[in-house]
């Protein structure tokens, strides 16, 4: 059955980084809140500046160095303030697909010397659970007609490509490594392919 999702409330946010128009929707692939931020009229724009921010409850609320997340949560928002228009996709694929109670007990297994790929699997998921079926419906929805993507991830402009979403270009989004968060970068650059070329100097 074709997957459905319906834009149930839009409303304005003022942030910090300018007014966004937030959406809210309901889909049938799962029962989670997805939303977007969408900024200017993106319908039937190419090469929209197009975030998708895979929830991360430790590093976008709590502020979390242990990940880049919160760092990049807002560097997306002033790249997209900065843009003519611009969507920022909110997933909650929460530590990438496997929730937050999962998450944090792989937390816990990287303090005793996993890697964050190896803590997955020693829990009996693979390195990465996300899927992007709701963020191309999501983009078919605004009537996006093209995107540069925000993203360090070649999985993610894979993902989206395979789904029929034109990913024309693609905008990194690499932040400062912290004493917490270096060998977790240096894990996704090395095991997971992300451009993180910053990180990949520090090991040299
Ligand atoms: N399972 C697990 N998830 C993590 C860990 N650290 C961060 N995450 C989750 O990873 C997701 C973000 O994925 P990242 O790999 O940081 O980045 P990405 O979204 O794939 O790539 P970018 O688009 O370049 O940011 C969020 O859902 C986080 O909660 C970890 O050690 N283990
Ligand atoms: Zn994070």
């Amino acid at each position: 059955m074709k997957p459905l999702l319906e834009d149930l409330v839009q409303t304005p946010i003022p942030t910090r980084h300018g007014e966004f128009i937030l959406h809210y929707y309901s889909n049938s692939l799962d029962r989670k809140e997805h939303i977007a931020l969408v900024k200017g009229d993106v319908k039937g724009q190419d090469n929209v500046p197009v975030r998708i921010h895979s929830e991360c409850f430790t590093g976008d609320v709590l502020g979390s160095r242990r990940c880049d997340c919160g760092e990049q949560l807002d560097m997306a928002l002033h790249l997209i303030s900065q843009a003519e228009c611009g969507v920022l996709i909110y997933l909650r694929q929460e530590g990438r697909g496997i929730g937050l109670l999962k998450k944090l007990q792989a937390y816990n297994l990287q303090d005793q010397g996993m890697d964050t790929v190896d803590a997955n699997l020693h829990l009996g998921y693979q390195a990465d659970e996300r899927e992007y079926d709701i963020a191309a419906l999501i983009l078919t929805s605004l009537q996006v007609n093209s995107i540069a993507l925000i993203t360090n991830n070649p999985e993610k402009i894979d993902g989206l490509k395979g789904l029929g979403i034109a990913v024309n270009t693609r905008i990194p989004i690499e932040i400062k490594a912290n004493d917490d968060n270096l060998g977790y970068l240096q894990t996704k650059a090395k095991k997971m392919a992300h451009w993180l070329f910053q990180t990949q100097n520090e090991q040299d």
